[in-house]
């Protein structure tokens, strides 16, 4: 059987909010601000996927949220938030091969005057 090269599986967590260390300005550089990001991966996918298909034949869309906070290192300041992108994206290729591109879209909450969102989104692929 040939695969159809349309067939595609994304894991993804949308809208996590966490507190980083981030930001250029010195009235920035003190506290942890919060972040709302969104983590998009593609994963090389099976052909089939029975009712009874393990987990370990895809990958635990936790590890995404696990990848946007509990794996960005305690202590760090990212003058940019591309910089969490790239932890975040680093972090999701060495967990596992089958990762093929990985987004990460970052919305810095604190700078909002009013609802707009502000930031960055960082597309790798392998
Ligand atoms: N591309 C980026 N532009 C800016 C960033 C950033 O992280 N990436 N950060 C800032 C400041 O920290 C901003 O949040 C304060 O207004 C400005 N531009």
């Amino acid at each position: 059987m040939t695969l159809n090269p349309t067939d595609q599986l994304i894991l993804e967590v949308a809208d996590f909010e966490v507190p980083v260390l981030t930001g250029i300005y010195s009235e920035e550089t003190k506290l942890p601000q919060p972040l709302r990001i969104t983590i998009r991966a593609e994963l090389v996918m099976q052909d089939h996927y029975d009712p009874d298909t393990p987990l370990s034949a895809s990958k635990n869309y936790m590890d995404l949220k696990h990848a946007a906070s509990t794996a960005l290192p305690e202590g760090v300041h990212f003058t940019l938030i591309e910089g969490v992108a790239d932890h975040i994206i680093d972090t999701l290729f060495l967990q596992d091969k089958r990762v093929k591109a990985v987004e990460v879209k970052i919305v810095k909450l604190a700078i909002a005057e009013a609802d707009e969102a502000i930031g960055i989104t960082m597309t790798r692929r392998r």
